[in-house]
């Protein structure tokens, strides 16, 4: 039998102290948008942070995380292959837009292979000729779709979006959402938003959770 494809959650549960997330199964198909709705504090970000395996100190997880039929519970981050971006796009102000992607690219291949992955990436971007560029000097757009690249440069095979189009304005915010998610269409992604509209572009189950609030 082949390895199920996918994202799967089996019993995934975070704590701190008392459970902020409880027994948590959840399958997302390559191709396939889970929205992640809840109000604040209920541990979207301690959900994506877990699957990461980049939990804050006092928090621990348990249950299983399988990426397309392999087990990444235990793993360091970089092994995992799960991409994660953030509303904040997190582009490093001293380095240029080449620079910036060079940091996303996964290992392997010639100097001039890789210098050629990037430009093929900014062109498929529409970003020809950027790579010299500061980001300082990039409009809103411009950075979101370098932030983008730059996380799939690093080949994941899943991707966990934190409200990263929460900073954009409400057409740029169409542009880039559907931008994402033609360019994540092989993989399974999860979606952390608050906006309705995110979830009914993104056409997939939407999840609600309700975790425990911890105490400090
Ligand atoms: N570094 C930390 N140390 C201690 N407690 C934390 C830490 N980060 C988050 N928490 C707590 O863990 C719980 C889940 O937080 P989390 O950040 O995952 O919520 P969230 O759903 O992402 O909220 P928001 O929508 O406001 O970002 C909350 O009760 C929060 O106070």
């Amino acid at each position: 039998m082949s390895a199920p494809t996918g994202l799967h959650l089996e019993s995934l549960t975070v704590r701190r102290g008392t459970d902020v997330l409880a027994q948590l199964n959840l399958t997302i198909r390559p191709g396939e948008v889970l929205t992640l709705m809840a109000p604040s504090g209920a541990g979207k970000s301690m959900l994506l942070q877990a699957l990461i395996g980049a939990l804050p100190p006092g928090f621990s997880a348990s249950g299983h995380i399988v990426l397309n039929g392999r087990k990444v519970t235990g793993l360091p981050t970089a092994a995992r292959r799960i991409g994660l971006l953030f509303q904040d796009d997190m582009l490093f102000p001293h380095l240029s837009v080449g620079q910036n992607l060079q940091f996303g690219l996964a290992p392997g291949g010639s100097k001039a292979q890789r210098r050629s992955r990037i430009e093929q990436g900014l062109a498929a971007a529409g970003l020809s000729g950027f790579a010299a560029r500061d980001p300082a000097t990039l409009s809103g757009g411009q950075r979101a779709r370098v932030a983008l690249l730059r996380a799939l440069l690093a080949e994941p095979q899943a991707l966990l979006l934190d409200e990263p189009f929460a900073r954009l304005d409400a057409n740029l915010r169409a542009q880039i959402r559907q931008a994402t998610f033609d360019a994540t269409r092989n993989l399974p992604v999860i979606l952390v938003t608050h906006d309705q509209s995110d979830a009914v572009a993104a056409g997939g189950p939407v999840l609600s959770l309700f975790g425990q609030p911890v105490s400090p």
